[in-house]
């Protein structure tokens, strides 16, 4: 069923779903395009729509090879809408959801296109601060790339920060998508460039990996791995782009390689991965994932929609504090920014450590004893450790801000130099 967005667009069908409206194959005057068009909720914002036009010469501004063009913002009526390039393929998320790891080849070449796209937004002064598998396109009618990659663009840029309104959110607030989130960020620090560079090695290790070094259980358990944990080793992975992983995954913003650097980096890694198949990692226990923190069961009510499997995916509510997801992918969250000492809490040793493809799992047969006695102890130390972190208070929120001091976070920080 088609319809009119503003006087110069139609939408006719639905492409997909996020957590801040719906995204349409469109037609415009010069041909197709996507139209992304917000929630009513967030179109009916007064607030929200000013900053949608204020935002425009930047949202508008931004054109590079591996970044998804905004080409128009459409404000009619009740319709808020973004009009974008039309990239015909794929999103990351899904590619991943079917083939669960990528060869590193191919890894390393999408996520060294993402890092050119990110340098000249950066370049441009614009952080994007959502960088995640769901807004990485694949463009599949381009040419093929290394390791029959295809061509990669970032999307969804300015969205969060058009999000981020005041009302919405408060200086104690986190918005992101916990896996992806930088430690300063936790922290309650303003997100600058370097924090989609941390969320881009983010990206990389979970093509490699098949899961994200700090994800699992509790959103607020994710949150203190990010500040706390060091990430864990994959095996079978070269030296060279182990030691880019860990730089750009550093806990100090100011250690991890600016996107440019990142790009090259990466480009002259790609001749020796050549070949390489998928590494053999198995994902850890997810017993050591249901163990600790609070289950994402109990997160309240908009969050944690559940796979199909009926296992609950990573921690995630919908990126609108009080509105339900429109899909039931994971999305963003909206955090109290934890205090200092609930950082230093209780993180240590909750980890999620790949194990080479064929070692024991912790649950088998050999390890089964030394398991029981562990989980004795660590059933006592957790106790201990919750009524210490006081993780209940965790909880993500989903109520009304209105009356929070205002303090607007923008995403579109200048970039640090
Ligand atoms: N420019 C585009 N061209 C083609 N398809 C697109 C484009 N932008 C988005 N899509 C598709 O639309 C779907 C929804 O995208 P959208 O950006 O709204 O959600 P998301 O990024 O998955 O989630 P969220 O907004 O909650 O982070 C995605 O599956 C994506 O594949």
């Amino acid at each position: 069923m088609a319809r009119k967005i503003g006087s110069r667009y139609t939408a006719h069908q639905i492409l997909g779903r996020g957590s801040a409206g719906t995204v349409w194959l469109g037609e415009g005057p010069d041909g197709p395009v996507a139209v992304k068009l917000l929630r009513e909720d967030l179109a009916s914002d007064e607030e929200l729509v000013g900053r949608f036009v204020q935002e425009r010469t930047a949202l508008l501004g931004l054109e590079h090879p591996h970044v998804v063009s905004v080409r128009d913002l459409v404000v009619d009526g009740n319709d808020l809408a973004l009009v974008m390039d039309l990239v015909r393929g794929t999103d990351l998320r899904t590619r991943l959801e079917r083939d669960r790891r990528l060869a590193p080849e191919a890894a390393v070449a999408i996520v060294a296109d993402i890092a050119e796209g990110l340098a000249a937004a950066h370049a441009a002064g614009i952080v994007h601060r959502d960088v995640k598998p769901e807004n990485i396109l694949l463009d599949m009618q381009g040419p093929l790339g290394p390791g029959g990659s295809h061509r990669a663009l970032l999307t969804d840029f300015g969205v969060a920060k058009l999000i981020d309104t005041p009302k919405r959110t408060r200086a104690t607030k986190i918005i992101g998508t916990p896996d992806y989130l930088a430690p300063e960020i936790v922290e309650g620090l303003p997100p600058r460039a370097s924090v989609d560079i941390y969320a881009l090695a983010t990206v990389l290790y979970e093509l490699l990996a098949g899961f994200t070094p700090f994800g699992g259980g509790h959103p607020g358990a994710v949150l203190r791995r990010h500040v706390t944990e060091s990430v864990a080793p994959l095996p079978g992975i070269t030296d060279e782009l182990w030691q880019l992983l860990v730089q750009c995954l550093a806990k100090a913003p100011a250690s991890r390689l600016r996107a440019s650097e990142l790009a090259a980096r990466l480009r002259e890694q790609l001749p020796t991965l050549a070949g390489m198949p998928p590494l053999d990692v198995d994902e850890p226990d997810p017993e050591q994932e249901e163990g600790e923190g609070e289950p994402a069961e109990t997160a309240p009510s908009a969050s944690s929609p559940s796979a199909p499997s009926g296992r609950v995916r990573r921690g995630s509510v919908p990126l609108v504090p009080g509105a339900k997801p429109d899909s039931n992918r994971d999305t963003h969250t909206s955090m109290r920014v934890p205090a200092p000492d609930e950082l230093a809490g209780g993180a240590h040793g909750t980890a999620r450590v790949p194990r080479a493809a064929g070692a024991p799992r912790p649950g088998s047969a050999r390890n089964r004893s030394a398991t029981r006695r562990r989980r004795i102890t660590l059933g006592v130390a957790a106790v201990a450790l919750v009524a210490a972190a006081g993780i209940g208070t965790w909880a993500a929120t989903s109520g009304d801000d209105a009356g929070a001091t205002p303090q607007d976070t923008k995403n579109s920080t200048p970039a640090s130099p």
